[in-house]
Parts: structure tokens; C-alpha cells; sequence
């Protein structure tokens, strides 16, 4: 155990935006929320829902918990802290407007720690630490809110779900030890206890994930149950699941989540300013844009250098249908369904053939999946021929989060700074299992 050289932390000033939104009523302050605060038991498979019956119905709170006027409570929200109805849990709220997310600042150490982390990196001039600033979410300050009877102080940051239709999100929570030097020894067992079986192995965990799976419409939330029970092995399965490799692993995809993890990773292997303990790599993506990616692929399949392959099943039916410059909706005897939108040459609108669906008793249920995609894929134009999806958009965010537990080097050991050989374990592992999905992309 290193030699502590831990200043006592200044007493906790909160930092207030000039402007508060919602209403705050005074009142007095509870000091801190329980220091024990127990979170919400979360089974294997939370929740498993149609995507298109998804609306963010996070709104009812028992009435100590009144949320603001003009939040919600996250409903993208895989890990952390959440909202528990009927007890002090104070969890993310979103803002209605802004595109912002609060998080709660937490226990009086872990706030000031945390908004020192995010205030130092708004000021620093320090060029090893500058790249750091293009590698977590946009800090918006902090923010005191009343929730129900008590005044919270938020930590208010970039919402990476905002504008993203279908967010798949995971929380992959970095190193083999995720407690920090001053955890208490009760602290340091409850942690080594959980999630051995992926820590000790590839140096991460997965306290959450939710995915919008494209084969089967539906939405699926994963909690840290689930989390805890993965090894290095059913590990990359979750990675697979939240990646919709039963879809087909989209090449384009790995590529922006890989390209963003070896930049974290090149600046982990040589900073020595920072020790991250229990920091995560929040990586978010959105399944509508990947949906129409695969499907664009399957209609214009094309060779691993990216040639257009030759007359494919799919192309020699787009040739057979010679589609004119408007849409065109042919139905044909045998109830075959051919529907083609000739690309009208703007960016929006997809050239979508689709398959021909074969109806018979036998297939029922593969023609309700192919009615159903053929719905999705309907309301995909639609919103690409109104431009609320603009196919040009971010959709694939990689950020590093939860610095509650961020120690600059200078605070633990009066040695030679070293790099943080916890969180590259984890890293290092990770961007090992990204390029290996890489590698299984046709
Ligand atoms: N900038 C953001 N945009 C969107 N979602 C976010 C953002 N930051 C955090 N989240 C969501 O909130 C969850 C918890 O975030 P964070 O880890 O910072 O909180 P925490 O309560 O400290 O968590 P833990 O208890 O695991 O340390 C993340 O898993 C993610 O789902
Ligand atoms: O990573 P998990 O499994 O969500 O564990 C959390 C976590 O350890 C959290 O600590 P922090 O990283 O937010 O500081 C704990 O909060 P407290 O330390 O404030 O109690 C949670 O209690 C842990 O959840 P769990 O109790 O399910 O292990």
C-alpha cells in the first residue's frame, strides 16, 4: 500500500450556477445522502420491451422526490446511482431542453473530487493532460436543484443520448481494483467481491448496458447482476450482444468505437498526472443508423476492400426491378411485396429494396419479422425524408466518465509518478477484444 500523502480535502464549496432551473425552495441542506446508499437490486434482464412502444415514462417519483420542473429522470441511465422511488436515492436527471445530464455530486469527498477533476481541466495549460479534454463528456459547471425537500448539487454534463434515436449504451467500468485510497477496508472488500470473474481477467467489468436489438424490435437493459456474472469469456458475448452482432458485425462501427479507444488508450499507456479508480468508458450508439447501414450492406453487399460485389441475389432483383425515379409499391401474384425507392439522390432517402416476402404457413413468423422490418425501414425514410434523422449525424459516442474517485499522482506518493497501470490493464484488454470483432467483420 502506497504512502499516503493526502491533503484533508478543503472543506465541500459548492460551486452554483448564477441561474437555477426548476424551482428551489429554501431549504436546509441535508448534510450528505446516506453514506451507504443502497442501490435498486437489479435482476439479469431488466427490462425487455418493443422499441416502438419505448417513451420515457421516468417521470413518477413518490412525492419526497418530486423531480424539478424541466428534468426527467434518465431513462438511458445502464449503471450508477438511480432514483429509488420511496427512498433518499437520488439518481441522473436529464434535462427537458438542453441536452444535458445531471449527475448527482454524491458524497461530500467524491463531489469535490470529482468538479475539481472537471473545473482543473477547463483551466489546465498542461499539454499531457489536454488530450483528455477531447476524451470525456462536455462539463456544463454544476447546478443546485431542489429535489423534493432537499437542495442537490448536480454536476451538469453533455447528455451523449441526446438526438440519438435508438441509444445503445454500455458502461464498461475500467481496472482490476475499483476502489480508491481512501476506501475503507470494508469499501476495498465490497469491491474486490464483485465482478471477479471479468476484473481479475481482463481488467474491466460491465455494471450495465442496454441494447436496441435489431433482429427481434425489441428493447433489452441489462443490469449489474448481470454484470457480475460474466468472465473473460461470456464477456465478449456481452460486448457481441450490445454490439448486434446477430445482426451482422457492422464494420464501420467497430471502426468509430476502436478509433476513439486507441486515442484513451495511446494517452493512458504515458500519462502520469491521473490514477482513475472505479472510472468507466461509456460507449453509445444508435441502433436506427445501424440498422440502415446493414441494410443498405445486404442490398449492395460488398468485398472486404469495399468493392460492390457482382450480381448478388439481392442486386439481380434490384436489377430486375429497374426502379423508376419514384417510389413504387408492386404487388404481384404470389403475394410477393416488392417495394423499391429509387435513391432520389439525395443523402436521406435510402434506396430500399425489399426482399421479396414469401407468405405461406410455414414462414408466418418469418413474415411477421419481415413486416415488421418492413415498418421500421418505412419509418426510417420517413424520418430521412422530413430530416429528423440526419444520416450525417454523430452516432457513435466513446467518452470516459464517473471521476469521483480520480486521484492526481501527486496526492498519493511522494515516488516517481507512475502510469496507471490499473485502468491500461483494462484498456489494453478491451481494445484487444474490439479488434478481434474487427477482424470477424465481413
Ligand atoms: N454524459 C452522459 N451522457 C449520458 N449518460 C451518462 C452520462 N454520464 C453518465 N451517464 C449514465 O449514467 C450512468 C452512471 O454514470 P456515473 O458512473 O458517472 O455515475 P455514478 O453514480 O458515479 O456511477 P457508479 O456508482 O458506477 O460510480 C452511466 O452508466 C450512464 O448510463
Ligand atoms: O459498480 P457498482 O456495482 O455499481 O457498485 C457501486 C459503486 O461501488 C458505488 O460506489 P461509487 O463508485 O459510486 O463511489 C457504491 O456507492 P457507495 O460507495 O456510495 O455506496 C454502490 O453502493 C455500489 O453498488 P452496490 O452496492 O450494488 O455494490
Amino acid at each position: 500500500m502506497s504512502h499516503l500523502k493526502l491533503p484533508p480535502l478543503p472543506p465541500y464549496q459548492k460551486q452554483q450556477r448564477k441561474s437555477y432551473a426548476g424551482f428551489v425552495r429554501s431549504t436546509s441542506v441535508q448534510s450528505t445522502p446516506s453514506p451507504t446508499s443502497n442501490f435498486a437490486t437489479s435482476f439479469q434482464l431488466i427490462v425487455t420491451a418493443p422499441t416502438s412502444s419505448l417513451t420515457n415514462t421516468n417521470t413518477k417519483m413518490s412525492n419526497d422526490q418530486k423531480i424539478p420542473v424541466g428534468f426527467v429522470t434518465m431513462d438511458h441511465q445502464v449503471a450508477g446511482h438511480t432514483f429509488h422511488v420511496g427512498t433518499e436515492e437520488i439518481g441522473m436527471l436529464k434535462s427537458v431542453d438542453d441536452g444535458s445530464v445531471l449527475k448527482p455530486a454524491g458524497s461530500p469527498m467524491c463531489a469535490a473530487r470529482e468538479i475539481k477533476f472537471y473545473e482543473q481541466l477547463l483551466t489546465t495549460t498542461d499539454k499531457d493532460i489536454l488530450p483528455l479534454r477531447d476524451f470525456i463528456a462536455e462539463y456544463r459547471g454544476t447546478q443546485t436543484l431542489a429535489v423534493g425537500s432537499k437542495a442537490v448539487n448536480f454536476i451538469k454534463l453533455r447528455d451523449l443520448t441526446h438526438g440519438i434515436s435508438e441509444p445503445c449504451v454500455i458502461d464498461i467500468k475500467m481496472g482490476r481494483r475499483t476502489w480508491d485510497p481512501l476506501a475503507t477496508e470494508q469499501k476495498r472488500e465490497a469491491e474486490e467481491n464483485k465482478y471477479v470473474g471479468c476484473k481479475n481477467t481482463v481488467g474491466f467489468c460491465i455494471p450495465g448496458l442496454q441494447t436496441h436489438h435489431i433482429a427481434s424490435g425489441t428493447y433489452k437493459k441489462f443490469g449489474k447482476e448481470y454484470g457480475k456474472k460474466l468472465n473473460q469469456n461470456t464477456v465478449k458475448e456481452a460486448l457481441r450482444l450490445f454490439l448486434n452482432a446477430d445482426s451482422g458485425l457492422c464494420r464501420q462501427l467497430i471502426m468509430q468505437i476502436l478509433t476513439n479507444l486507441w486515442a484513451i488508450q495511446k494517452w493512458i499507456r504515458t500519462q502520469k498526472v491521473y490514477q482513475f479508480y472505479s472510472s468507466s468508458i461509456l460507449i453509445i450508439y444508435d441502433a436506427r443508423k445501424l440498422r440502415q447501414i446493414l441494410e443498405a450492406k445486404v442490398r449492395t453487399p460488398t468485398t472486404p476492400d469495399g468493392e460492390i460485389r457482382s450480381e448478388s441475389p439481392l442486386n439481380s432483383l434490384q436489377n430486375q426491378l429497374k426502379p423508376n425515379r419514384s417510389s413504387s409499391n408492386s404487388l404481384r401474384g404470389s403475394g410477393e411485396s416488392l417495394n423499391t425507392l429509387e435513391a432520389s439522390g439525395s443523402p436521406t432517402v435510402p434506396k430500399t429494396v425489399y426482399r421479396k416476402i414469401q407468405r405461406s404457413h410455414s414462414s408466418m413468423n418469418n413474415y411477421e419479422q419481415e413486416m415488421q422490418k418492413m415498418k421500421d425501414n418505412y419509418t426510417l425514410m420517413l424520418d430521412n425524408l422530413v430530416g429528423v434523422y440526419d444520416s450525417n449525424k454523430e452516432w457513435v459516442h466513446v467518452k470516459m466518465i464517473d471521476f469521483a474517485h480520480t486521484f492526481n499522482n501527486n496526492e498519493i506518493s511522494d515516488g516517481q509518478p507512475t502510469v496507471d497501470k490499473n485502468y491500461l490493464d483494462g484498456i489494453e484488454h478491451l481494445v484487444e477484444m474490439f479488434e478481434e470483432l474487427l477482424k470477424q467483420c465481413d
